[in-house]
């Protein structure tokens, strides 16, 4: 058997006591998660059940993808394109046949996208776009943008042949032009939410394009998935440790990392974290945090600031590649591999921290692969509908995320 995710909640400051107390409902929040009655509870039995013929699909359109082009723009927000940045960014294929990914409909931001249509003018192209609703601005607007490059390109016939969309299996205006236009499609399954949704096909067909193994992503969220439902897992015990902490006034988690490519696990985790706790007038604000670069910055308000907040350190124990460093170096570096210079950085950031009395809870992650990030998915994503269950809210919904909606159409209405 392969290695787990394991969780260190030695210098947590919280004692079993607390632990105790915070934990309970926890096993009334499991069984809630695993009944299957659950609306948005689809994920949670995903990495045993998923479709089998769905995946083989999810294949042959990124094999013909690699085919068909040099860059891939793929067009969503929020859930639908977070867990496919941060699965591409984190673990780049590094294949030399497969198309660069890049993104569109994170913002409305008229620069970034004619830099896009820039710097994709004389490519070979694709467009995956990927909206549950079909009716999202930033995605409806560079969906639109990019469609007419398409056409200018290679026409509205060919282009069709290159437009590939998931979204809702019935209804939206997404849904309505994919059947009239006969883009190759896939389904938002109804019973997993947008950001629960990365081991569905919304981020299977961007990373397995990307040329990354997404039955391993695969394997990795079952070897999670079995472990929590048997009772050996620890993404439960890690809810339970947080709401702990919350109860004591730490509303901020910290997530921390020392391999830069995992800033869009970093942004995933807010998404994940922010749009399922964040209601009610409750809830933790995620964080995330790139060490040893923020040291120099946000270092100190963690040092010696307002002490409102815990850290969550996401350890790398095996990183992908390593540098010997030379003798220029000095003494005290030289000699040693820049690796073991970063894991020094962890133990003092982590030494000092706790000194000063900062929670500290340590994830030790085995090896940036496609079967462990398909861990850390399954694994954060129950920590963090378990954290909801105990906190008295609805881990699925985000209600609040339409009232700036709203307000803006009110303006758009008077330009
Ligand atoms: O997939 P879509 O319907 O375009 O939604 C994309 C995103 O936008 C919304 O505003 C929500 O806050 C997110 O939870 C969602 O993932």
């Amino acid at each position: 058997m392969r290695e787990m995710i394991k969780l260190d909640l030695s210098r947590s400051r919280v004692d079993a006591q607390e632990l105790q107390a915070a934990a309970a409902g926890l096993e009334e929040a499991k069984a809630k998660l695993w009944s299957g009655e659950e609306p948005f509870t689809g994920w949670v039995k995903l990495p045993f059940d998923y479709d089998r013929t769905e995946l083989e699909e999810v294949l042959a359109a990124a094999e013909q993808i690699q085919k068909q082009c040099d860059i891939l723009v793929v067009i969503g927000i929020g859930g639908s394109y977070l867990g496919a940045q941060a699965a591409i960014s984190t673990l780049k294929s590094g294949k030399d046949n497969v198309p660069e990914v890049c993104f569109a409909g994170q913002n409305l931001s008229g620069t970034y996208h004619k830099e896009l249509l820039d710097r994709i003018k004389d490519k070979e192209l694709c467009l995956c776009v990927i909206s549950k609703s079909g009716t999202t601005t930033e995605s409806s607007v560079a969906f639109s943008i990019l469609k007419d490059e398409l056409y200018r390109k290679y026409g509205k016939e060919e282009a069709a042949k290159r437009i590939y969309a998931i979204t809702d299996a019935n209804k939206g205006i997404l849904r309505e032009e994919t059947a009239r236009e006969g883009y190759v499609s896939f389904v938002v399954p109804d019973d997993i939410g947008g950001r629960y949704s990365v081991l569905t096909a919304v981020g299977l067909l961007p990373i397995a394009a990307a040329g990354i193994d997404i039955k391993e992503m695969l394997a990795g969220a079952e070897s999670a998935a079995a472990a929590e439902k048997e009772d050996r897992g620890a993404a439960a015990s890690l809810a339970a440790a947080r709401m702990a902490l919350l109860s004591r006034g730490k509303a901020i988690e910290v997530f921390e990392y020392y391999e830069p490519s995992l800033f869009f696990f970093g942004e995933w985790l807010k998404q994940l974290f922010g749009e399922s706790e964040g209601k009610d007038g409750k809830g933790i604000f995620p964080a995330a945090l790139q060490f040893s670069t923020d040291l120099h910055s946000m270092g100190q308000f963690l040092q010696d600031g307002n002490q409102i907040f815990f850290e969550t350190v996401l350890n790398v124990m095996k990183p992908a590649q390593d540098i010997l460093v030379p003798e220029s170096a000095g003494q005290l570096l030289a000699g040693k591999s820049m690796n073991e210079i970063n894991q020094a950085a962890v133990e003092g950031v982590i030494a000092a921290h706790e000194a000063v009395g900062v929670p500290i809870i340590k994830l030790e992650i085995p090896e940036l692969t496609p079967y462990y990030f398909g861990q850390m998915v399954y694994f954060f994503e129950t920590t963090c509908a378990v954290s909801g269950y105990l906190n008295g809210v609805n881990p699925f919904d985000q209600p609040g995320v339409e009232s700036y909606k709203s307000e803006m159409r009110k303006v758009l209405m008077k330009l």
